[in-house]
């Protein structure tokens, strides 16, 4: 199952993560975030990672241009759309950059918003579930009601996110059945400070998943 740690700041923190066993890193391309990297601390996040890691830029609501400048210039190899973002801007960013993971993320409201979700399957690679907050984007540390995605099986695979914790994991992937997972706030100290120890309990509480 791949493993997505989301929000790394720091390119010991970086490193450290990846030798612990994730598969993907993120880094928040969202000014408002206190998890925000600008292009610079990326490109020192990832330097010394092995490239089978993925690397993951969380934009929201940026403009095609922004992005792909950030993607080429940090050497990302993923971005994931964390904001109000169309099918049809899915499709034009796909023409962009072609070669780099579209990863659609919903911030789910209801089971009715779940369905439009089969929307964007045509344009991206991987869609990612989050719960939904009236008031932030995402790194709320809110779950998702799981059951209610039991039923949930999409075309392209997807990741599973929203308040994930090593002491909710075998809970939630007892009820869900999804091809990755992201946690972000769940194995931090504070903003963008990742708790190693926390990681490294999670990776020993996902076993050989
Ligand atoms: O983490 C942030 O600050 C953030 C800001 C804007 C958009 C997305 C953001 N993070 C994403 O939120 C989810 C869930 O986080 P958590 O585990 O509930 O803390 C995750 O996909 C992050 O990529």
């Amino acid at each position: 199952m791949r493993v997505k740690i989301c929000g790394i700041t720091q390119p010991e923190q970086s490193i450290a993560i990846a030798s612990l066993g994730a598969t993907a890193l993120g880094f928040i391309c969202v000014p408002t975030s206190p998890r925000y990297v600008t292009i610079e601390q990326i490109q020192a996040a990832v330097a010394q990672l092995p490239s089978k890691i993925d690397r993951i830029g969380v934009f929201a609501n940026t403009d095609i241009t922004e992005i792909s400048q950030t993607v080429v210039k940090s050497g990302l190899t993923g971005v994931q759309l964390h904001g109000d973002e169309s099918p049809e801007f899915c499709y034009q960013l796909r023409q962009s950059l072609p070669q780099v993971e579209i990863i659609k993320a919903m911030r789910v409201r209801n089971r009715e918003h779940l369905q439009t979700a089969a929307n964007y399957t045509k344009f991206v690679d991987t869609l990612l579930l989050d719960a939904y907050h009236p008031q932030q984007l995402g790194g709320t540390g809110k779950t998702l009601d799981w059951q209610m995605l039991q039923e949930f099986s999409p075309s392209c695979p997807w990741f599973l996110a929203g308040g994930l914790t090593p002491d909710n994991i075998v809970d939630a992937l007892s009820q869900v059945q999804p091809n990755g997972i992201d946690l972000s706030s769940g194995v931090e100290r504070s903003p963008g400070d990742k708790d190693l120890d926390k990681v490294a309990l999670l990776f020993q509480r996902l076993g050989d998943r």
